[in-house]
């Protein structure tokens, strides 16, 4: 894997080979409810030990129902058990015939496969995982040894997905931080804590963050281990190991294809944000937390106080955006796209089945979220199209032939050289890009001549057993010689092949080696 402290255009296109043409293409821009799944998260084994009540109730995998323990005060105060509706309400309580059981592949399924799909297409997208100390949160997002949680499953499949599309080039880079006590820290990093900054279209980032180019998912998981012994957990009283920070890690991925059908490169950008907050119940002093502790719980009740007053806002006044205050905390900061803003965002509310007052904050919570839309829209930029790029080349060539002969007649040799060296990078740019617009197309050949075998194959076989008869002394040779023969004037392997040779020798021989020969 490879450091990246800036960000680096995608060889062959290199910055500064970028036609001035480069534009934007407009975006259309729709909007997005976040969408929300609760997950209710088994007995632990501390809890066993007292003979715990469930009090969460699952009904066709929507509707859940928080009941209050009758024989404690908060009967006096909710008498009637309380009802909510979730998109997807995940049962993992335990294994049962009347509900579906819920395990990390489910979670996989029912987040995971959406959110690919979302970054395949260039959407932002984001998942965080809301809910008390030890409700379940770090075991959804990262899972144990034996059940992996959504990350790994998620870049695993990306990395599955990325190499499936033959017409891209690729690049995945990664950054993690946590925010503690309303600092920002590189957990990729030195573990100094760092600045958040807006760039000009007011999206805020962290300053100098770490980012790695990463080429496989396995390499994701050795960062994360590394920026996992850098987080910041302590033991609580409801969690072992409790995380006292917010985690977002976030999967950069840049695409460019090529589309033979427009002649034009284009590239799409999406950002993954894995988001892990810290436990959101409420401390008390008499709780008999140690001081830090204390000020830990604070510090996160007050990004947590402030991302609830900013969804709240959001869900009561959709069209109103202008006055939310995301500066008020670094989380809501440094999540202003993933809520309100341009992202499809999916909120976990992990559940306890057996603490009510938690249970009921944490569904509130959730049902306002549920509420809020985002404005999204495919973060895709036209890098340049073929035909202006050969008419840029052409223009080069004639200053290359132009500066060789200035080079005859020039008494400053060194200035001229240097000159002539630039436009010959230049040149050999603009060539690796041709040869990779002819792979791409080439690739897409192979596999549409590919796919057309294979439906020959299959209209062949299925003609056979068309007129095969049960018996075969039944056999009408001549009928089924020229159904034989109808199905092979079918055939379109040999203008396919034509095709592919055409474009071969058209892009090869017309551009890259003309170029070459009149570049030597
Ligand atoms: N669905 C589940 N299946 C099995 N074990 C689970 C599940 N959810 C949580 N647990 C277990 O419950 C304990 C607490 O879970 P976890 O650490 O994920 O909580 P958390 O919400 O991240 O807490 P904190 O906010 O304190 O970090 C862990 O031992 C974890 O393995």
């Amino acid at each position: 894997m490879l450091k990246v402290n800036k960000r680096r255009a995608l060889s062959p296109v290199k910055a500064n080979t970028v036609p001035k043409q480069a534009s934007k293409i407009s975006q259309v821009q729709e909007d997005q409810s976040i969408k929300v799944v609760v997950r209710v998260r088994p007995l632990l084994e501390r809890e066993l030990e007292g003979s715990p009540k469930c009090l969460v109730e699952v009904d066709k995998e929507q509707l859940i129902t928080l009941t209050p323990d009758q024989s404690s005060a908060q009967a006096r105060k909710y008498r009637d058990a309380q009802n909510f509706k979730f998109s997807k309400c995940l049962w993992s309580y335990d294994r049962r015939a009347s509900t579906p059981f819920a395990d990390q592949d489910t979670v996989f399924t029912e987040v995971g496969l959406d959110m690919l799909d979302n970054t395949i297409n260039g959407f932002n997208s984001c998942v965080m995982a809301y809910g008390q100390t030890g409700s379940g949160k770090t075991f959804t997002m990262m899972g144990s040894k034996n059940e992996r949680g959504l990350i790994p499953l998620v870049c695993e499949s990306l990395f599955t997905k990325l190499k499936q599309q033959i017409d891209t080039k690729f690049e995945v880079k990664v950054s993690f931080i946590e925010i503690y006590q309303e600092n920002v820290v590189d957990l990729l990093g030195t573990g100094e804590k760092l600045r958040v900054r807006e760039n000009s279209n007011r999206v805020p980032f962290v300053e100098n963050l770490s980012e790695y180019t990463v080429g496989s998912s396995q390499e994701i998981m050795e960062l994360l281990a590394k920026g996992f012994d850098k987080r910041t957990t302590a033991e609580t009283h409801l969690n072992k190991q409790s995380s006292r920070s917010h985690s977002i890690l976030t999967v950069t991925v840049v695409q460019e294809q090529f589309d033979p059908d427009t002649n034009s490169f284009v590239k799409l950008k999406s950002n993954l944000k894995l988001v892990d907050l810290a436990g959101s119940e409420k401390f008390v002093a008499s709780d008999g937390l140690e001081k830090i502790r204390q000020q830990e719980g604070s510090k996160i009740n007050k990004s947590l106080v402030t991302l609830g007053r900013i969804l709240t806002l959001l869900a009561e006044s959709p069209k109103q955006r202008t006055v939310i205050p995301y500066r008020e905390s670094i989380l809501t900061w440094l999540l202003k796209d993933s809520i309100g803003g341009n992202s499809k965002t999916t909120m976990i509310a992990c559940i306890s089945p057996t603490d009510f007052d938690e249970t009921l904050s944490t569904l509130r919570f959730a049902t306002i979220t549920s509420k809020i839309e985002n404005k999204v829209k495919v973060n895709k930029e036209l890098q340049f199209d073929m035909d202006q790029m050969v008419g840029q080349f052409e223009l080069e060539k004639k200053k290359l032939l132009q500066c060789i002969t200035d080079l005859k007649e020039s008494s400053t040799e060194k200035d001229e050289v240097k000159k002539l060296e630039n436009y010959v990078n230049w040149q050999n740019n603009y060539i690796d890009t041709l040869a990779f617009t002819n792979k791409v197309t080439l690739k897409k050949l192979d596999a549409n001549l590919k796919a057309s075998q294979e439906r020959n194959r299959l209209l062949m076989s299925s003609l056979i057993s068309a007129v095969k008869p049960a018996e075969p002394e039944d056999y009408e040779f001549d009928e089924f010689e020229e159904i034989i023969k109808q199905a092979q004037y079918l055939d379109i392997e040999t203008p396919l092949e034509n095709l592919k040779n055409d474009l071969h020798s058209d892009l090869v021989k017309k551009y890259t080696l003309e170029l070459v020969e009149n570049a030597i």
